[in-house]
């Protein structure tokens, strides 16, 4: 991990607000190659605003968004459309085109934005879809997989466009429980490969085992932050520890 360097992301001090209640409060975070950062939190206290204002899906009332060491200027079509293909996105629900096959979800994307043509398009697309264990899956439909292999697709075609990094907005959260594994996987294999992610979740084995750093939030702000193997120590009584205590206890209920 290279410090000298700026960081892929370098967000300070984002604010928003929807209809008058202030979501995010001053957020600042920065994150270099190779790092691994996860947002855990209640619900409700602004993860996925703040993932959604990284990308500049939603647009942040205050702040600035830095990639590579420079200012990503929301007004500039140029500038956004390099933000988004150089960090992917990870929605909890696929965001899959219906009406596309899992083959045409990633090389149409990667036609219009990269602008390459279909031939290399269909290459790197299965080529994807290989490393996410579906090179048999390439001409179905995504009402013909199951959720598991719905998400393994949406990363699939987030990789494809050779991004710098990717944000995960609770990438397991919409599938069965028998389902979570296949994906913990993918994000594992990912991880082993270096790539850089920051990612909102609430799967303890990724929180425990992956993160460089936790950053919890509480209405708005990261409230704590720090390595795994500090703030989730025995006795350590942080929030995080709290908060994945919880976390087991749900688990074990299910049992
Ligand atoms: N488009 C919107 N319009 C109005 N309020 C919104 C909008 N998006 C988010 N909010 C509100 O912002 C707050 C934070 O929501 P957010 O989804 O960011 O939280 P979260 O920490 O990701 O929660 P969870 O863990 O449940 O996904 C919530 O009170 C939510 O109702």
């Amino acid at each position: 991990m290279t410090t000298d360097m700026p960081p892929i992301l370098q967000i300070d001090n984002l604010y928003k607000s929807f209809d008058n209640a202030t979501i995010l409060k001053g957020v600042s975070l920065r994150l270099h190659q190779g790092e691994i950062k996860v947002l855990i939190g209640p619900s409700g206290s602004g993860k996925s605003t703040l993932l959604q204002c990284i990308n500049c899906l939603t647009y942040p009332d205050e702040g600035e968004i830095l990639l590579d060491g420079r200012v990503v200027d929301r007004t500039s079509k140029i500038s956004l459309c390099r933000l988004r293909q150089e960090v992917g996105m990870i929605f909890q629900d696929f965001n899959l085109f219906d009406h596309l096959t899992a083959l045409n979800n990633i090389t149409i994307p990667l036609r219009k934005v990269k602008k390459i043509g279909r031939r290399e398009a269909e290459k790197r697309a299965r080529l994807e879809l290989e490393q996410v264990g579906l090179a048999d899956k390439t001409e179905l439909y995504p009402a013909q997989l199951s959720g598991g292999q719905k998400q393994r697709v949406a990363m699939a075609r987030a990789l494809a466009m050779d991004p710098k990094a990717l944000l995960l907005d609770e990438p397991t959260s919409a599938l069965d429980p028998e389902l979570i594994g296949e994906v913990i996987a993918v994000i594992k294999n990912l991880a082993a490969r270096g790539m850089t992610m920051l990612m909102a979740t609430h799967q303890i084995s990724l929180i425990a085992t992956l993160a460089n750093e936790i950053l919890f939030m509480e209405q708005g702000s990261i409230v704590e932050q720090g390595h795994p193997s500090v703030l989730l120590a025995p006795g350590s009584n942080s929030k995080s520890q709290g908060f994945c205590d919880r976390l087991n206890e749900l688990s074990d209920g299910k049992r």
